[in-house]
């Protein structure tokens, strides 16, 4: 393994194994943990998800997105106020202070608005905003958020027994009921070929899996250059965020990563990302024989500015959330 965050490719983990036996479940952590270490991306093919669940999500996506605008709007984020839901057009929302070249539907776990978090106004949390047509995409967003949230529990807890840990690791610290974030984003091919539809940045949480289309576009930082993650039909593309990489003192690494979408047509991409819960405490993972953070580390956490572990995986949450939609800042902090 090259030190320093070098690599040249993303590699594919097939993780069938991780609801194997003992050797099988520990032949995938392996992998995985060496997939952490060295690029914190990877492939995962043998995830299990259901592919017609899938089509059924890009169908209805693809029709949500042609629509009107003003269509589109009646769900706008605005409308859903502390729960950081609903529509964004092109432009609304900032990576890194600049606009980027995509619209979207945020969508988080479906609350009933008498659940006390709601009540109590919790950030991010609360109800959907569920657009009235395409009929069936409300069905869908939550059977593949529902298939998703079991896929990111049996990830993470291959990720812990790479890590040499228990594999109930993360659900005993934080992921047993793990807060779910969920987008769907739609790239138009950029007016202006110098504009990116995500600037570069890294995610927040534990775990990223995505879901792309077959348009590519997506490319990951190595130390000194840039790698394409192009699609690869029937797999994920799965990533670890800041949280985790704090967590374990920079030996798993959060990646930067942007998307320019390469194609003449739409790009589609499904982020689903799978973080601690709300309310979970974030402490540093005791790791037996590392008692110092990888030697890089320091660098990558000043670029990303958060404070550490003296909070809720809540509190983090909240510092990121008004710089990627300075609108909401007044409704959501
Ligand atoms: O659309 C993609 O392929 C990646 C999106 C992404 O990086 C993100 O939402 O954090
Ligand atoms: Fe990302």
């Amino acid at each position: 393994m090259a030190p320093g965050g070098e690599f040249s490719r993303v590699p594919v983990v097939d993780v069938a194994g991780l609801v194997g036996d003992r050797a099988a479940r520990e032949a995938v952590a392996r992998q995985l943990d060496a997939a952490c270490r060295e690029s914190g991306f990877f492939y995962v093919v043998g995830h299990g998800v259901d592919e017609a669940l899938q089509n059924r999500l890009r169908e209805r996506s693809r029709e949500f997105f042609s629509l009107e605008t003003e269509e589109k709007m009646r769900v706008r984020m605005a409308l859903g106020g502390r729960a950081w839901r609903g529509y964004f057009r092109v432009g609304d929302e900032l990576t890194s202070g600049k606009p980027d070249q995509k619209e979207g539907l945020y969508f988080g776990q479906e609350l009933p608005p008498d659940d006390p978090r709601v009540v109590a106004g919790t950030p991010l949390h609360g109800p959907n905003l569920f657009p009235e047509r395409p009929e069936g995409l409300r069905e869908a967003v939550l059977d593949y958020m529902a298939a998703l949230t079991g896929l990111g529990h049996r990830l993470m807890a291959g990720l812990a027994l790479g890590l040499g840990l228990d594999e109930a690791y993360f659900e005993d610290h934080g992921t047993r009921e793990p807060l779910t974030l969920f987008r769907i984003f739609n790239y138009p091919p950029p007016a202006d070929p110098s504009l990116w539809g995500v600037g570069e940045h890294t995610d927040y949480g534990l775990l990223t899996i995505l879901l792309q289309d077959d348009a590519g576009g997506l490319e990951v930082k190595s130390r000194s250059s840039w790698i394409p993650a192009p699609p690869l039909p029937g797999s994920y593309v799965c990533n670890i965020g800041d949280m985790l990489d704090r967590m374990t003192g920079g030996v798993y690494r959060s990646t930067p990563h942007r998307v320019r979408n390469p194609a003449p047509r739409d790009r589609m991409s499904f982020p689903f990302f799978f973080d601690p819960n709300f309310s979970a405490p974030v402490r540093p993972i005791d790791l037996p024989g590392r008692d110092r953070p990888a030697d890089d580390a320091a660098e990558r956490w000043d670029r990303a500015s958060v404070h550490m572990f003296d909070g809720t995986y809540g509190d983090y949450l909240l510092t990121k959330v008004g710089k990627v939609f300075p609108e909401l800042r007044s409704t959501v902090l």
